[in-house]
């Protein structure tokens, strides 16, 4: 059954000092697309606003709602739990624990609280997600002992095994080499219609952009834009 399109309405800010600098996130968008993409150079605060969302980073004030709940509103003093925004994270560099292996980092995506985490397994969901990543094979392999290919999928399934209402994601493709990057990108496209999961996606790469943004929103120095003529992007940025 296909899910409804994700509704997302965000306006937040934040002041980020680190020393003298003083970097201001002022961001506002709202969107109903279930490819959301948002573009722009390192460091314009792409990163910020996705943790945001999350809840894994408390904006100073604004709003964040998703699919009709508040997650995050500064005046009214709520600000949800990261495990309780049932959202799904793909850490740029894909953040797998060294020390479990595959089964058990793909477990961990369950549990609610950062403890105990091989606590409350569902069995059925995990068999799912191996066979799912074509991960059987090496469900007891530590993430050094995998592919680049496979690490990205062990994070996929860490964040989609708690049938999570939106998937983040930070770079998807980043820390693959070029040909896994597209063959990624094809297997990702296909999995994102096959489960109609509604997905956000932050990237600084013009190609992500033409393959996922349905809706593409640009970041630059903590503001965001819409922008209407993707492809525009790749030539711009040729
Ligand atoms: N903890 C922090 N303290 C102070 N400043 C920070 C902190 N984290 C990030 N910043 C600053 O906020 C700005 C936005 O960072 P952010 O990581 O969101 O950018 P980005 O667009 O995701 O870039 P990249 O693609 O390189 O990750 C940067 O200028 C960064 O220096």
């Amino acid at each position: 059954m296909a899910k409804p399109d994700l509704q997302i309405k965000l306006d937040i800010r934040k002041t980020l000092r680190s020393g003298q600098r003083e970097f201001h996130l002022q961001a506002s968008f709202a969107s109903a697309s279930q490819r959301i993409v948002i573009y722009g150079a390192s460091g314009a605060g792409k990163s910020q606003l996705l943790k945001a969302v999350a809840g894994l980073m408390t904006p100073d004030a604004g709003r964040i709602e998703l699919g009709g709940v508040a997650l995050f509103d500064h005046s009214a003093g709520l600000d949800l739990a990261p495990q309780r925004r049932q959202v799904g994270y793909l850490f740029q560099d894909y953040a797998l624990f060294p020390h479990l292996n595959v089964r058990q980092n793909i477990a961990f995506g369950l549990q609610r609280g950062w403890f105990n985490p091989l606590s409350r397994v569902d069995h059925e969901a995990l068999r799912y997600w191996l066979a799912a990543f074509e991960l059987d094979a090496v469900a007891q392999q530590l993430p050094d002992q995998l592919s680049g290919g496979q690490r990205q999928r062990v994070a996929l399934a860490r964040a989609l095994i708690a049938s999570p209402r939106a998937l983040l994601l930070d770079e998807p493709f980043a820390a693959l080499d070029p040909a896994l990057r597209a063959r990624m990108r094809g297997e990702l496209d296909a999995l994102q219609r096959r489960l109609a999961i509604p997905m956000i996606m932050i990237t600084h790469d013009p190609d992500d952009a033409l393959a996922f943004g349905e809706h593409v929103l640009r970041m630059d120095d903590g503001r965001i834009t819409d922008v209407d003529d993707v492809e525009r992007i790749a030539q711009y940025e040729a």
